[in-house]
């Protein structure tokens, strides 16, 4: 199977006085799971809406192969979506829910125990969805999504709020879907929730593109930092900075930028300061993630 090439091309969707969306441009590929990420406000879900024909865009396009969801000659078959986890109906069993779109859809009857038994809700499928855990409700999203055995999946926030169980499950199941060859987009607002599932990351910060491209692509924009400190912090500060180093104080000594560890410990012993603490230190990909998006930025 090969799923369709999802393409947004500079898609802009205003509402009133607001830009949730500005000029955005990016591609997302089969055979990989791609995430979709940005903070709370960004503009993740009016891409998506717009992607999927639910949002009409102020300008620009939102595109599989090329055609917009409305032009799609096969929609169930093309794209398969988890839009919202929690919209099921809690009287009805996940296996109703399910039987309901695929009559609707022409979409014959077995298959939706064969979904059920995919996402490992077979023994669940005949009770009430009231009674569902919240990784059950995301699971039968999944297994709604899959239905018209779709070669893209658009899935919004699908990891949000699953217990450590469920957060392996969804990781495995996932890569399994893009390895068969199908293209696979995953919003979330936190890069630690998906980092070990995706592949490609696109990030958007206010309605705007910001970073498209590998996780080890992003790692690469990491500062490496040297945390430092001495009797007399001063005196080293002073060494380090008139060096060119970058220092900056903090409660358990210094952080230094722009020189290396074994360049720190040169200027310390050239100065007369002895250290008492040189330890080498990588930002983490959430860092980078946060410095990219704005730090604590909601709008
Ligand atoms: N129907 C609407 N009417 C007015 N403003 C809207 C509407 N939908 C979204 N917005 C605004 O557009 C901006 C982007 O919202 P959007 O929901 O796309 O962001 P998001 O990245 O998905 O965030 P979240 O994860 O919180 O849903 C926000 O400022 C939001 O208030």
């Amino acid at each position: 199977m090969t799923g369709a090439v999802i393409e947004i091309q500079s898609l802009t969707k205003r509402f009133g006085g607001t830009t949730a969306v500005d000029d955005l441009s990016f591609r997302v590929e089969p055979g990989v799971v791609t995430g979709f990420l940005g903070p709370n406000g960004a503009g993740k879900t009016t891409t998506l809406r717009s992607l999927l024909g639910l949002v009409r865009p102020t300008s620009g396009r939102a595109t599989f192969d090329g055609r917009a969801y409305t032009e799609l000659a096969d929609p169930l078959g093309t794209v398969g979506t988890a839009l919202e986890a929690a919209s099921f109906h809690p009287g009805r069993s996940g296996r109703d829910h399910l039987r309901v779109a695929a009559a609707a859809a022409g979409i014959r009857d077995s298959r939706v125990d064969e979904v059920l038994a995919w996402v490992g809700l077979a023994d669940a499928a005949r009770r009430r969805v009231g009674g569902y855990s919240l990784g059950m409700r995301q699971r039968l999203g999944l297994a709604f999504a899959l239905l018209g055995d779709p070669g893209a999946l658009v899935l919004d926030e699908p990891i949000n709020g699953l217990d450590p169980e469920g957060i392996r499950w969804i990781r495995v199941f996932l890569r399994d879907l893009a390895a068969e060859g199908r293209t696979v987009l995953v919003s979330s607002h936190l890069l630690s929730e998906v980092q070990q599932t995706v592949d490609r990351v696109v990030i958007i910060s206010h309605g705007r593109l910001a970073y498209e491209g590998t996780l080890d692509g992003l790692e690469s924009g990491a500062v490496a930092r040297v945390r430092v400190d001495a009797a007399d912090r001063d005196a080293l500060a002073r060494a380090l900075a008139a060096s060119g180093a970058v220092v900056e104080a903090a409660a358990d000594g210094l952080r230094v930028s722009g020189v290396d560890a074994e360049r720190i410990g040169s200027l310390a012993f050239a100065a007369g300061v002895p250290l008492k603490l040189l330890v080498p230190e990588r930002e983490g990909l959430e860092d980078v993630f946060l410095e990219i998006v704005g730090e604590g930025e909601i709008r």
